[in-house]
């Protein structure tokens, strides 16, 4: 449970790259590289003093890359889905970057994110009408919303640091689940006499609820 999963994903030259490579590197590129197929980059982490690593991808937006890109959609923990606050058009492609994204993943244990890129770009009246567009789409599709710049940064950190506590947090759960059947708001019973220190309460009767 110590490695995530995490496909990003959207239209051509919306800022996947520059918000990896802002993250990742810290630097900003202004010049526009097509991806072609997909890029890689791991990202190491340490959440409670346990090590996590993020494999970020990032994936092709150019419809003529997108199917070698989408080959690598499976088995994501996370989905960025990344528009430009500055073309909706882009936030409205996200619905169908997310459904052919879930294609390859469970539906049901995925952590969606919608990402807003390129917020330099935007004065405060048009960032103010495109996140209430925005905050519609996250809710439609249980996604967090953020809005990031990676020319500036703004966010950037933010955002990621969040990614990766949220995997985190639900590998630990999935592990937990694995590894016993032991839930959160189980019974469990302490007892020393035990080799066994924590036993489920369908094994014995408990004598202690935590
Ligand atoms: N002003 C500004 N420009 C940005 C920002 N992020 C990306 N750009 C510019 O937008 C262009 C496209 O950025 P990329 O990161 O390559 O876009 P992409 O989504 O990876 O594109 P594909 O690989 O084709 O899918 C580049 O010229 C970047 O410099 C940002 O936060 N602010």
């Amino acid at each position: 449970f110590k490695i995530s999963k995490v496909i990003v994903v959207g239209d051509l030259s919306v800022g996947k790259t520059c918000l990896i490579n802002r993250f990742c590197k810290d630097t900003f590129d202004k010049n526009y590289k097509a991806t072609i197929g997909v890029d890689f980059e791991m990202e190491r982490f340490e959440v409670l003093g346990i090590p996590f690593s993020l494999q970020l991808w990032d994936t092709a937006g150019q419809e003529r890359f997108k199917c070698i890109a989408s080959t690598y959609y499976r088995g994501a923990q996370a989905i960025i889905i990344v528009f430009n606050l500055n073309d909706v058009a882009s936030l409205e492609h996200t619905k169908q970057w997310l459904a052919d994204a879930l294609k390859e993943n469970d539906p049901s244990s995925v952590l969606l994110f919608l990402v807003g890129s390129k917020k330099d770009l935007s004065t405060p009246a048009q960032y103010v009408l495109m996140e209430r567009d925005a905050l519609k789409v996250a809710q439609e599709m249980k996604a967090e919303y953020w809005a990031v710049s990676s020319l500036t940064g703004e966010n950037v950190r933010e955002f990621f640091f969040r990614v990766a506590a949220l995997t985190f947090e639900a590998n630990v759960l999935a592990e937990l689940e694995k590894s016993g059947a032991r839930r959160i708001g189980d019974v469990v019973r302490i007892n020393s006499d035990d080799n066994n220190l924590y036993l489920t309460a369908s094994k014995k009767k408990p004598t202690c609820c935590l």
